[in-house]
């Protein structure tokens, strides 16, 4: 399912799929609807500086957005798998993450990878939620 108003996948697959009683939602950054970053700044001499707090909760409520066009919500997650391009920003990471989830959330893990698909993104996280489809 691809949700509208949210940002387009870049590449050929849904925001979010059941299968079953789960949802599986596709990794998912904190991109906005007009290819635009939360968290990136650039000064006047072009310079750049990534905010890992804003984009870690950027990418929490893109998940929850996309959970709730499924008719889902944070609530039903059971895994999260998170992909950081630096360890150094586990702490601010983990700082926001813990605004969200605690230790009857969801489970998880927390990787570093070389890159991910631009180079203003710090994170990206893919999801399972369990969330029963309504039999009526
Ligand atoms: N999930 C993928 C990319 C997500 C990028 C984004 O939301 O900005 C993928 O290529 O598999």
């Amino acid at each position: 399912m691809r949700v509208p108003g949210k940002a387009t996948p870049r590449g050929r697959f849904p925001h979010v799929k059941r299968a079953g009683d789960f949802l599986y939602v596709s990794g998912t950054s904190c991109r906005r609807p007009d290819d635009t970053f939360v968290g990136v700044e650039v000064d006047k001499h072009g310079a750049t500086s990534l905010d890992i707090r804003a984009q870690t909760r950027a990418v929490i409520e893109n998940i929850g957005d996309i959970l709730k066009a499924a008719g889902g919500s944070l609530a039903d997650l059971v895994q999260i798998t998170t992909y950081l391009v630096n360890m150094n920003d586990f702490k601010g990471y983990n700082e926001v993450y813990a605004e969200f989830f605690d230790e009857e959330g969801p489970t998880r893990a927390t990787v570093a990878v070389h890159q991910l698909p631009h180079p203003h993104l710090l994170i990206e996280m893919q999801a399972v939620a369990y969330h029963p489809q309504e039999i009526s």
